[in-house]
């Protein structure tokens, strides 16, 4: 059961049975942040151990980790640590053990590698984490073996109780804990910012639906309803191929001139006889199948023979789909390819939600200003630039000075008609920042107010009575077009109700070199020419120069470790 110990540097004792009376007693080791379980994310930061033993109830592990239970159960962590310590047999004093709780989304290999390195360097008894608070995690360690086995001896159930005056401690960045459901929700949202952003939108409620014309107009839009056919197709029987329609079998006689597609075809009489046919044109009446030019041999002046047997290049009516036929399932992105298909199927009106109108709006008294404190305006830009890429049309609104009865008209009743109403700038908390009282006399509903992101986290999404929906964003360009990129398509896809579709990861080389150590980095992309990507260092979110040339946007998960997010 146990993988060789010999190469390996310490063994791991997991701690995953408490109460957790503060997430109402919930499994917490069980809960997912990120998409794993917490227990998972611990195991896997104990990767390298020789020996993994885990306390708690019995769970769905892998085989190599063994699995205890304190007795009696819930006496305590000290118990818990003493029940998984014996569970690791007799261990030389000198043999390192990581003791670790399963609540601790952000741990990972290295920290438990850096706590190794700094008990070996200090020489001390056990290598503590410290919060960002300075506090000392009792459950974030390394320990020597001989260390533990004299804590153990005669310890109360308190974990603090164990440790020696002499433990080291070493401050590891980002390495929150999970006690409370608020702890989890801000977990969940720092593992993925873009889901914490589609489970606000989900609380949109969606537009309308409207029928449109399958037209350039509706690219964007998405089906409402199904797509059913009005007309199958082929609507008719017709040629796929250049070559000739003929009756009966070979040889056949040129009995006229080529049959063209858009015109009438004359009837193929006799048996023996065929006619040059058009790729789309309509097959005569009595022909019975169209043979492609390749495949026929000319013989002398009109006869015709084919060594080619069973050929029939003719596509028949309906072979594609018949009228009534369900062809797109309602949430499918109306593109090209499926107003397309509409067109193809006759489908005058297609009953589609969107595509989303945004109105965009800059703020801020210096930007624009013909003055020696202004700032052109330099984010709109890219952000309408990006919003089209999403499908959305984009209005541009009036400019909204610092104050805070032009933000109120930009949130009111009577603003531009649109569905999303884009504030570049006045996101802050800063004196002139009038966009969180102004949706409150709005009676608009905050339901996202930041992400753990940079640039770019400084993001709100509200709510307006009517429905209308808010994106507030950073004013930094950068900033700004990060915030759309991230927030944008979530909020589109919740108001026009359209399918979920699966996130686009990338692997982006140098991502630890660009990554923040706990919040999630957007950098611009570059293809490295052998199936991934190259991140460029941003110099500065008040310009957008080292975006200019990029192909693309990512989002680095903090610490750079592990898949980037494709934004743009
Ligand atoms: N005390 C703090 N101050 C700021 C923080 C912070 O965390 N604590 N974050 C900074 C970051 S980062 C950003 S981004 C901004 C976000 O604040 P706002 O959304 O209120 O943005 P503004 O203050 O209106 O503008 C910020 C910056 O961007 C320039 N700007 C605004 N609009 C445009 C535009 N259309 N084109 C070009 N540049 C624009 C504006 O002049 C400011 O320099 O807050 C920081 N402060
Ligand atoms: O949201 Mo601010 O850059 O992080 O520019």
């Amino acid at each position: 059961m146990d993988r060789p110990t010999v190469s390996s540097r310490f063994d791991a004792v997991i701690l995953a049975g408490g109460r957790a009376r503060r997430l109402a007693g919930a499994d917490k080791p069980a809960s997912l942040v990120g998409g794993r379980r917490l227990i998972d994310i611990a195991l896997a930061a104990v990767a390298d151990a020789g020996t993994v033993v885990v306390v708690g109830p019995d769970r769905d592990l892998p085989d190599h980790v063994r699995q205890v239970r304190e007795d009696p159960p819930f006496a305590g962590p000290a118990a818990a640590v003493a029940a998984g310590f014996a569970a690791l047999g007799d261990l030389p004093d000198d043999r390192a053990v990581a003791v670790l709780a399963a609540d601790l989304p952000f741990l990972r290999a290295a920290h438990i590698e850096a706590l190794a390195d700094h008990r070996d360097q200090e020489r001390a008894p056990v290598a503590l984490a410290l919060d960002e608070e300075d506090q000392p995690q009792y459950l974030v360690g390394v320990w020597r073996a001989g260390s533990l086995r004299a804590a153990l001896t005669g310890a109360d159930a308190s974990m603090r109780s164990l440790i020696p005056a002499e433990a080291a401690a070493l401050a590891l960045v980002g390495l929150a804990d999970v006690d409370t459901p608020d702890d989890l929700a801000d977990a969940r949202r720092q593992a993925d910012p873009v889901a914490a952003i589609t489970a606000a939108a989900a609380a949109l409620d969606p537009l309308a639906p409207a029928d449109r014309a399958p037209d350039a107009d509706v690219l964007g839009a998405v089906l409402a309803e199904p797509l059913r056919a009005v007309a199958p197709f082929p609507a008719f029987d017709t040629s796929a191929m250049d070559g000739y329609a003929v009756r009966g079998p070979a040889p056949w006689r040129l009995v006229g001139s080529a049959v063209r597609a858009g015109h009438d075809a004359p009837a193929l009489t006799e048996p023996g006889s065929a006619l040059p046919i058009a790729t789309g044109a309509v097959l005569p009446p009595g022909a019975e199948r169209v043979i492609r030019y390749e495949e026929v041999v000319v013989v002398g002046d009109n006869t015709l023979t084919s060594e080619v047997v069973g050929r029939d290049d003719t596509r028949r009516r309906g072979d594609s789909w018949a009228a009534g036929d369900d062809l797109l399932p309602a949430g499918t992105v109306v593109d090209a390819a499926a107003a397309g298909t509409a067109r193809a199927a006759g489908v005058p009106l297609i009953r589609v939600r969107g595509p989303l109108r945004a109105v965009l709006h800059t703020s801020g008294d210096e930007v624009g200003a013909d003055t020696g404190s202004g700032i052109a305006d330099t984010a709109s830009l890219p952000v309408t630039a990006a919003l089209h890429g999403f499908g959305v049309r984009v209005t541009p609104g009036p400019h909204l000075p610092d104050s805070a009865a032009a933000m109120r008209a930009a949130l009111g009743p009577d603003r531009t008609p649109g569905d999303v109403v884009i504030i570049i700038g006045a996101t802050g908390r800063g004196a002139a920042d009038h966009l969180r009282t102004a949706l409150s006399a709005a009676g608009g509903r905050i339901l996202l107010d930041g992400v753990p992101v940079r640039p770019g986290g400084s993001l709100l999404l509200a709510a307006l009575p009517d429905g209308g929906a808010v994106v507030g964003l950073g004013g930094n360009p950068v900033a700004a077009l990060t915030g759309a990129a991230l927030c944008v398509p979530p909020v589109r896809d919740a108001l026009v109700a359209a399918a979920p579709v699966a996130p686009e990861h990338l692997r982006v080389t140098g991502a630890t070199a660009l990554a923040h150590p706990r919040l999630w980095r957007a950098v611009p992309i570059d293809p490295d020419g052998v199936g991934g990507w190259v991140g460029r260092a941003v110099d500065s979110t008040a310009e957008l120069r080292s975006l200019a040339g990029s192909r693309g946007l990512a989002l680095l998960p903090p610490t750079g470790v592990g898949l980037a997010r494709r934004l743009i």
